[in-house]
């Protein structure tokens, strides 16, 4: 991995004082999608997660184990690479300028440093893959390419199940309001991979600390995550608090995103997390960010605006504004607040 000027570790290493490990999340919010219950239990239950954490499991989603399987020795095997075949491999998967490729502990392009590794590519219509490429790629980065496209596909069909159900649930009358932004053609959407190595000194579990990915919430609709068996993510709780998420390799992870609270009006919640390194193990996940079209207006849903007696908590924007903002601020800043209307 790319080596820190002086100075900068220090900005991952906790301060004695917050080394405190998060205590786990006694009650994970769980959707089985596998069509054991009611449909409206499910859709019941997405809403109650949306509003309460913001943040849920979702369980009987029918993608092959076989496949995750895959993609998770991919990731391992594509990280292993040296460090200038990752990033010829990082070259291949991003047009020349654009915030994707291959990226070792500086998040984004203002400041913000974190103890991982990733692979951040762009989503584009399925036509002929979602991932693009944009020059010849090495035969080991084109068979993880092959690999992540299969499992692009089946997860984007996941989401768009979990956003039908978020309507139904609202009792929206626009069923598709959700699942049409994630689906269009020009949906601008985008696939993580991130590697957190364990810290050379962490020979046990609870021997240190590092800030792996810094605490932030998700710019998109919604973002679905997987990871291998090691732990790490935490979220924030309604009183500040925050717990960590015991890994669950069969399992997605869904996160509400910060346009996904602008549409329901604030009923869902963007919710805050981060990556916190302590394992001797490495922490594999992927995650993929559902986002709209950039043209797209967005604005609370009528319905939802009216539910809340009349009280519209987001002034209009498209994602292309939105994202153009988010992208100028640091990681763990409210990017929404900028959104909001005035308070009566
Ligand atoms: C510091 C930043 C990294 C980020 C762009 C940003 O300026 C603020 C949002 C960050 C985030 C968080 C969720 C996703 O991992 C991500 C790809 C996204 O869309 O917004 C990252 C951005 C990034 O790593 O480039
Ligand atoms: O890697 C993880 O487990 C979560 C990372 C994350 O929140 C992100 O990439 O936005
Ligand atoms: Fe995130």
């Amino acid at each position: 991995m790319v080596v820190l000027a002086k100075g900068e570790l220090e900005q991952i290493a906790l301060p004695a004082a917050v080394q405190k490990a998060a205590p786990p999340l006694a009650d994970v919010p769980e959707v089985d999608l596998g069509g054991g219950g009611a449909r409206v239990d499910a859709a019941r239950a997405v809403v109650a997660a949306c509003e309460g954490h913001g943040f849920f499991k979702v369980t009987g989603h029918g993608v092959p184990a076989g496949l995750l399987a895959r993609v998770e020795a991919a990731a391992a095997a594509f990280f292993a690479m040296t460090q200038p075949e990752k990033e010829a491999a990082g070259a291949v998967a991003t047009a020349p300028g654009s915030p994707f490729g291959y990226g070792s502990k500086r998040i984004g392009s203002n400041g913000d440093l974190g103890w991982v590794e990733y692979l951040l590519l762009g989503v584009t219509a399925a036509a002929p893959a979602p991932l693009p490429a944009h020059g010849e790629a090495s035969p080991s980065y084109s068979s993880f390419r092959d690999i992540l496209n299969e499992y692009v596909v089946v997860v984007r069909a996941m989401i768009c199940e979990v956003l039908k159900l978020m309507a139904e649930g609202l009792g929206l009358k626009e069923k598709d309001a959700f699942v049409r932004l994630a689906s269009h053609e020009e949906s601008d959407s985008m696939l993580r991979v991130n590697h957190y190595p364990p810290h050379p000194e962490f020979k046990q579990q609870g021997h240190g600390r590092l800030t792996g990915f810094g605490e932030h919430t998700d710019p998109q609709i919604i973002s679905v995550l997987r990871s291998n068996d090691t732990s790490g993510l935490e979220i924030s709780l309604r009183d500040g608090s925050w717990a960590s998420v015991p890994p669950d390799r069969k399992s997605f992870f869904v996160n509400v995103g910060d346009v996904l609270q602008v549409l329901t009006n604030g009923r869902f919640r963007s919710v805050r997390h981060r990556v916190m390194v302590s394992s001797p193990r490495p922490r594999v996940s992927v995650i993929f960010f559902a986002g709209p079209p950039p043209r797209e207006r967005l604005a609370p849903l009528p319905w939802l605006v009216v539910e809340d007696g009349g009280r519209r908590r987001y002034r209009e924007f498209t994602w292309r504004e939105y994202k153009a903002s988010a992208y100028r601020t640091k990681l763990a800043e409210n990017r929404l607040c900028h959104f909001e209307t005035e308070a009566d």
